[in-house]
């Protein structure tokens, strides 16, 4: 029942070709775009992945907008609904908006005549499962019986492919009754179609619906501590990826979800600290709440602080200066732009007078417009942009902007990428640098947000460049 829950049933049905996946959503557009070769997100490999289950021989993977005769036949049903951040009512601005779950949970019970596993995969606030049940058992059917699991999602955006097909963990959360236990076993064996039995998780229902919103906020704070950090190098000389580098080198620290950058964005990161403020103010427990509230508001101070210092370095103002921005997304490798760190960065500078024109590889016109308004120029290729520009700034890590030797982990997630159609052929050629440094005005600054430029290589080209996490050049 989502864009996200899509990908999890593309590869659910591709490995497991004796069960048949039924993917259902009030919108019926998007379920149009799922039965096309215009799918509704890009992902790389989706498309494939789609197609062969989908349209395929053995198929097994169908969309549908009849809600109501998929429950009836399911005897699995994954909640993949979206919980965005609540904008009314108590909680506001801070707890999960639970109403779209409880409609579609309202719907099974009205419709489901036999038993039924119910598997909540949309990221939701500890002890929603108790909610869950307490909908079925009052309003289902007599005689129907429904278990109910928490099977929380850790695929990222970009990479959501590979990190179904191998993930580090498969969490199943059940309650720790016979009937729970065996409802954990059926979901398992779907899971175990592809991967290691010892990968997939039993634990608690409650603490697995707290593990994926304590997992998003570790993630989330890795990136906010080292931005801080990062702060504290652009003062003092020191250079962030050196820091991240040798602390990462620490077993006990590992190197993954280190890297500094404007602010991290996403449709998830945010929404799921704010809920983790809110049951934590709720429980009265509020140096709990202000401890993960500073991860937010670290990452609003990074984006800030990026801001001011493009207007800084641009003479203390953008009014009517020509800026190009490279990349919208909140990550590569998707089209999304949710929380993305370029709306904060480009509002402002929009505000404040700059005439922003923006290249992004993926980020569809009429979504950036949505998200910023239609005061932005919005390009076809990265030169339109940067004509007559006087600053660059890189705002998502893109391959094609970074002018550093390409590896060949890069080169074989270019292979898995391929051409999809109703996008951009996403196999593009580096960024001519050179040719940049040729149709942009002086003082020809590139900021860059995510440390993908080889910041010496550019300066030879005449560019003055300012990354994060290192001393500024001017
Ligand atoms: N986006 C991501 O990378 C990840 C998302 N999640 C979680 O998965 C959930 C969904 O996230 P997204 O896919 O990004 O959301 P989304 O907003 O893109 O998709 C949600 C879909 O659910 C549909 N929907 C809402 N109520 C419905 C109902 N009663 N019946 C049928 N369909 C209904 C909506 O029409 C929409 O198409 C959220 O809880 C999110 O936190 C978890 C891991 C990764
Ligand atoms: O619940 C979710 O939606 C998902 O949220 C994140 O995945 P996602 O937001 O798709 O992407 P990430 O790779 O985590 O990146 C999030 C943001 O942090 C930024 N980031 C990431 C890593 C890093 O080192 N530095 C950094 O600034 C990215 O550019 C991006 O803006 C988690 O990584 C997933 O495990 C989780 O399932």
């Amino acid at each position: 029942m989502c864009i996200y829950g899509g990908t999890t049933c593309a590869v659910i049905a591709s490995n497991n070709p004796e069960v048949v996946v039924t993917v259902v959503d009030l919108n019926a557009e998007r379920i149009k775009a799922w039965s096309s070769d215009e799918l509704p997100i890009y992902e790389p490999g989706l498309l494939h992945l789609v197609k062969k289950a989908r349209d395929g021989a053995r198929r097994n993977l169908f969309f549908s907008k009849s809600i109501s005769s998929a429950i009836i036949e399911a005897d699995l049903i994954f909640m993949c609904v979206n919980t965005p951040t609540k904008q009314t009512g108590p909680g506001a601005g801070q707890a999960l908006e639970l109403d779209y779950l409880e409609g579609a949970i309202r719907r099974i019970a009205e419709v489901a005549q036999n038993d039924k596993i119910i598997v909540e995969k949309s990221t939701v606030p500890c002890r929603t499962a108790e909610t869950i049940r307490e909908i079925l058992d009052t309003t289902g059917r007599p005689g129907v019986k429904f278990s109910v699991l928490s099977n929380p999602e850790f695929l990222a955006a970009g990479t959501a492919i590979a990190d179904l097909l191998q993930p580090d963990r498969v969490l199943i959360g059940c309650s720790k009754t016979p009937d729970g236990y065996s409802a954990a076993g059926a979901l398992a064996d779907v899971y175990a179609a592809w991967m290691p039995r010892d990968r997939i998780i039993t634990i608690n229902l409650f603490s697995a619906e707290l593990t994926k919103l304590a997992a998003n906020a570790l993630l989330a704070q890795r990136i906010s501590s080292i931005n801080s950090l990062s702060a504290i190098c652009e003062a003092t000389g020191a250079d962030i990826e050196e820091v991240t580098y040798a602390c990462g080198l620490d077993s006990r620290i590992g190197p993954s979800m280190f890297k500094a950058s404007v602010g991290f964005g996403g449709s998830c990161f945010k929404k799921d600290i704010l809920s983790l403020c809110y049951i934590s103010e709720f429980l009265g427990l509020a140096e709990v709440s202000a401890y993960w509230k500073s991860v937010i508001d670290i990452n609003e101070y990074q984006k800030d602080k990026f801001t001011s210092r493009i207007v800084s370095c641009l003479g203390n103002t953008v009014t009517k200066k020509k800026l190009a921005v490279l990349g919208f997304t909140f990550k590569k490798d998707t089209d999304d732009t949710r929380e993305s760190a370029a709306i904060s960065v480009v509002s402002r500078l929009v505000a404040e007078g700059a005439h922003v024109s923006i290249y992004d590889p993926c980020a569809k016109t009429d979504q950036i417009w949505r998200d910023i308004g239609t005061y932005v120029t919005v390009c076809e290729s990265a030169y339109e942009a940067c004509m007559n520009a006087q600053a660059v700034i890189i705002l998502t890590e893109w391959d094609e902007f970074n002018n550093r030797v390409t590896t060949d982990a890069q080169r074989s997630s270019d292979r898995l990428r391929g051409p999809q159609p109703g996008f951009v052929n996403l196999i593009r050629s580096k960024l001519d640098w050179p040719l940049v440094a040729d149709i942009m005005c002086p003082p020809k600054y590139v900021f860059d947000g995510r440390n993908v430029v080889d910041a010496g290589k550019l300066e030879e080209l005449g560019f003055r460049v300012e990354c994060v996490g290192k001393p500024s050049m001017s």
